[in-house]
């Protein structure tokens, strides 16, 4: 299996249904049903905002800082299995402080968690937009103190109606504290969102961005400076934002120069973890081992903390590299 980082993850998108089951029956939490294959069978989404109906309403079984732990240890381990050597994982804390889930217990698990696995790992905190730009600004300032726990700060939720530009102070406040920028952009939202991300939060990569190919000079610029897209296959088939696997623009991009990664985004709802991505990319779109190689050899280039090994020999991304030449 290929080494690799993944750079689009939502630790709130790995709650397998059995742990959702686990942590309800851990805290006293009432569940519509507590039969994990019922569970399973609501993940059939019409669109992003169908999913995130499920998503958050999931997170409300997270309660304590073992929860957090129990959480993101799952993920690593998987992620391990799934060849990953470094990954960049995005949590979203409003949708704990709305629940009454303090900040401290949200870096507190999640850190930990990081702290103890066997594979690099680094936190970016994510703003949801459909909150607005106030409360992106509380949030960030709120998480101040937690400085030196999260590398980063991102932009999800519900796109379309909630563009970029929306959050310019909030991104200047981040850039302000050394830290990395990224923003989903281009997944139901057009390429003007794509490009409002890059002017005006100055953002180092851009999460999905397949509507990105719908601008011929919105490309040219992608490829010119080497912006990373972090594209996630089996979720844009899973909400819709493409018909299937084999209409997906994805060997287009590659085609372009464009420096595309390919990740899970919330594996436990889409139907597979990063590995699985790559292994439906090839037997469903024919791609092939150059052409995951170099995805493999981007991912690498596009993560903003590796410093791990891949292998006990390789001490660096540049070798990490040779390995998926
Ligand atoms: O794919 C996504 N898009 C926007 N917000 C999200 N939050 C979790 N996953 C996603
Ligand atoms: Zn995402």
């Amino acid at each position: 299996m290929r080494p690799k980082a993944e750079l689009h993850l939502h630790i709130e998108g790995t709650l397998e249904p059995e742990l959702v089951v686990e942590l309800a029956r851990r805290n006293r939490i009432d569940l519509p049903t507590f039969d994990v294959d019922a569970i399973r069978s609501r993940y059939s989404f019409t669109d992003l905002q169908s999913f995130l109906d499920l998503y958050y309403e999931h997170m409300a079984v997270l309660r304590t800082e073992e929860d957090f732990y129990d959480l993101a240890a799952a993920y690593l381990r998987r992620a391990e299995e799934q060849g990953v050597r470094h990954a960049e994982i995005f949590f979203d804390p409003q949708a704990h402080l709305s629940r009454g889930v303090p900040l401290e217990v949200v870096f507190g698990g999640l850190s930990a968690a990081l702290k103890d696995g066997g594979v690099s790992a680094a936190l970016i905190l994510c703003f949801l937009r459909d909150q607005g730009a106030d409360e992106a600004e509380q949030v960030l300032r709120a998480a101040l103190p937690y400085r030196e726990s999260f590398i980063g700060v991102g932009l999800d939720s519900a796109e379309v109606g909630y563009p970029p530009s929306l959050f310019r102070r909030v991104f200047e406040i981040a850039a302000a504290e050394g830290l990395h920028r990224v923003a989903h952009a281009g997944e139901e939202g057009g390429p003007d969102y794509v490009w409002e991300a890059l002017d005006i939060l100055r953002v180092e990569r851009v999460d999905h961005g397949i509507r990105a190919m719908e601008d011929p000079q919105l490309v040219a610029r992608l490829r010119d400076e080497r912006i990373p897209l972090t594209v996630c296959p089996l979720s844009n088939v899973r909400l819709r934002a493409v018909p299937s696997l084999r209409d997906h623009i994805l060997p287009a991009m590659l085609d372009e120069g464009l420096v595309v990664t390919v990740n899970s985004d919330d594996p436990a709802y889409f139907g597979g973890y990063v590995e699985d991505n790559y292994a439906a990319l090839q037997r469903e779109l024919g791609m092939t081992d150059e052409q995951l190689d170099r995805i493999a050899r981007n991912s690498f280039e596009a993560s903003f903390a590796y410093e791990g090994e891949t292998t006990g020999t390789c001490p660096s991304a540049s070798a990490a590299e040779e390995q998926v030449r």
